[in-house]
């Protein structure tokens, strides 16, 4: 994509992305994240590899997976890999802690299980994703079919709002063909806790609230890029 024909977001997307790649290194293992953020790193990527850069990537969704082979990324399936070196990533929100939603773009199970294997995770970020407190964005969760109405009672008991998510009139398939609900808690006043209350409803396959996954956040602003890091306010 010609830099001229960005706008300002997609133009911090881009300079996040870039700035995260410089972090890869030679014959590493790179998980590769979903959504356009995550793309710019994928487009950056392979100019190193242009470049010599030898690299395997490991892709967090089928959308991935397209764009990286389209780009000559070599690839490794998710469900073979033992570790990764460095993981690229968007998120939807992030607080100073380092806690994230992702899950916009019903990827969050296999960008969960990518985020799990790296040793460095690196989310890429405009600076409209940070938040004071996590919740204005809806987290996303993934729940099996057959357990879609005990699941949905669930998240009520908890609290959350949820609206099953639909794309072109037909419900959403992840995939994993599985259905992703956005479910609204309002700002979350403690995300560690609202995560393990997740986990533990049956048919839940995974939520969007992502703890203890980041170790660096980077984010491109107006004014240059900010690093946050954790255990750090920002740099
Ligand atoms: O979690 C994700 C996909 O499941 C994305 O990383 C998240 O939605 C951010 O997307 P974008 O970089 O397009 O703003």
């Amino acid at each position: 994509m010609a830099a001229a024909t960005l706008n300002n977001r997609n133009l911090a997307k881009q300079l996040a992305a870039q700035e995260a790649v410089k972090l890869v290194k030679n014959n590493d293992i790179v998980g590769l994240g979903t959504g356009s953020t995550a793309r710019f790193a994928l487009m950056a990527l392979a100019e190193r590899l242009k470049e010599g850069l030898q690299i395997r990537g490991v892709p967090s969704s089928l959308a991935t997976e397209a764009q990286a082979k389209a780009l000559g990324i070599p690839l490794l399936p998710l469900g073979e890999v033992a570790q990764i070196d460095i993981s690229i990533d968007g998120a939807d929100e992030f607080n100073e802690e380092l806690q994230l939603i992702k899950g916009g773009g019903g990827a969050l199970f296999r960008e969960k299980i990518v985020a799990s294997l790296s040793k460095n995770r690196v989310v890429v970020v405009d600076s409209s994703k940070k938040v004071a407190q996590l919740g204005a964005f809806k987290v996303p969760v993934e729940l099996v079919p057959v357990a879609c109405r005990y699941v949905l009672d669930q998240f009520e008991a908890l609290g959350g709002q949820a609206q099953l998510r639909y794309k072109n009139d037909a419900l959403f398939i992840t995939d994993n063909q599985n259905y992703i609900a956005d479910v609204d808690f309002g700002l979350i006043a403690n995300p560690e806790e609202l995560a393990i209350q997740l986990n533990q409803i049956e048919g839940v396959l995974a939520h969007g609230l992502f703890i203890g996954l980041a170790t660096k956040v980077i984010m491109a602003t107006g004014e240059g890029l900010l690093v946050f890091e954790q255990s750090q306010k920002g740099s």
